[in-house]
């Protein structure tokens, strides 16, 4: 556990970038700072490690002040993640993720034989090892960080906006694989991002700080999006919070309507097919693969999937809420694929039923 008792950071210029904050950042769960540019996460989260002395409060590692322990023995305790990585550019990467055991004395085959297991469990192809950074892609880069901090095993973690440096489709991807990662390690993680939807994607809890470096509300995803405090939190989080506050409500056993199909490479089914000029395309398994338009002039004899509308997400059975609402207001039949665990055809639900069972749930 971390806990922050009134820490401070005024900066020698008289610049307060942290104003007595105070918030617990509880053991293996992940707690995120979130906040505009400015108002101090980074600084927040370098006191831990002390890579920044606060000027005054305390921190708090379980029962040990922070400030009580020699530096290099607390970071020892600390994994480090930042944009960029910040990796060695001369190193290959198997040594990059085994910098930490070898400094610390560590035999050679042995951190790298441990750093070879991290490379494969972040999601790296182990053909990747013998390269050097500038080789890697942005993405790639990224996931080699996260292994080096993992690699002394810390039972904490800090984590410097580490995804924000990439593509948003390689950023979900390393979200996914920090989460199911996470779930995994259980370390304690205090991670700050300036984006509210990583945020709230990622946070067993979230800390949302005002310029200043206060704290304006540390509450669950779920609850900051519901209950924003004030003015400032409301508009921080945004918007479309009533949106977002759905992917937190499960659809439970929605109940769908059987929809028609036809399998791609079958015999093209006929003008007017399916229903209002749509029919539902699927592979051999019996998995969705995009919408068929069968109002129009038909363009072949058998089904190919060069036809099919693909624009439309699937939504899982038990999913959420916004995921089953985002199905149906992405296709164009206006009917919201459901699917089961291995991605097969469970049945549609219109947007209309989705917000009347959202009505209903109050
Ligand atoms: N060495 C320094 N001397 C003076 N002021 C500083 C120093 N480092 C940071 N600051 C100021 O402290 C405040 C907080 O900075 P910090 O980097 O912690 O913010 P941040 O929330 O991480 O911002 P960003 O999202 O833009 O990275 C800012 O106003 C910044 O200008």
């Amino acid at each position: 556990m971390i806990r922050f008792d009134g820490a401070t950071k005024r900066y020698p210029d008289g610049t307060v970038a942290v104003d007595e904050l105070s918030l617990e950042a509880p053991s293996g769960q992940i707690t995120v700072l979130v906040g505009p540019s400015g108002c101090g996460k980074t600084t927040s989260l370098r006191m831990i490690n002390r890579m920044i002395e606060p000027t005054s409060g305390t921190i708090w590692l379980d029962d040990t002040d922070t400030a009580s322990l020699p530096a290099h023995e607390l970071r020892r305790q600390i994994g480090y993640v930042i944009q960029n990585a910040g990796l060695f550019p001369h190193r290959t990467i198997v040594d990059n993720v085994a910098t930490v055991p070898l400094l610390l004395g560590e035999d050679k085959t042995k951190a790298r034989a441990r750093a070879m297991e991290l490379i494969e469990r972040v999601g790296l192809d182990p053909a990747f090892a013998k390269r050097y950074p500038a080789q890697l892609s942005g993405g790639q880069q990224q996931r080699v960080g996260v292994a080096r901090a993992l690699a002394a095993d810390p039972p904490v973690m800090l984590m410097d906006e580490p995804f924000s440096a990439v593509d948003p489709v390689v950023r979900e991807q390393l979200q996914e694989e920090f989460l199911r990662l996470q779930n995994d390690l259980g370390k304690t993680i205090v991670f700050v991002t300036h984006d509210i939807d990583e945020a709230i994607k990622l946070g067993d809890q979230v800390a949302v700080l005002r310029v200043g470096g206060k704290l304006a509300q540390l509450a669950a995803p779920a609850d900051l999006l519901a209950r924003p405090v004030d003015a400032f939190v409301a508009g921080f989080v945004g918007r479309d919070r009533g949106y977002r506050a759905l992917g937190f409500t499960g659809a439970g056993t929605i109940d769908t309507h059987q929809e028609p199909s036809v399998a791609v490479g079958a015999a093209y089914p006929g003008h007017g097919a399916g229903i209002d000029g749509w029919i539902l395309a699927v592979d051999a398994d019996g998995k969705p693969q995009g919408w068929l338009p069968t109002g129009e002039e038909q363009r072949g004899d058998v089904v190919t999937d060069a036809m099919l509308y693909r624009g439309g997400t699937l939504a899982a059975q038990g999913g959420s809420l916004r995921a089953v609402l985002d199905a149906c207001l992405s296709s164009p039949s206006g009917r919201g694929v459901v699917v089961d665990d291995s991605g097969r055809l469970v049945g549609s639900v219109t947007a209309r039923e989705v917000l009347d069972l959202i009505e209903k749930r109050g």
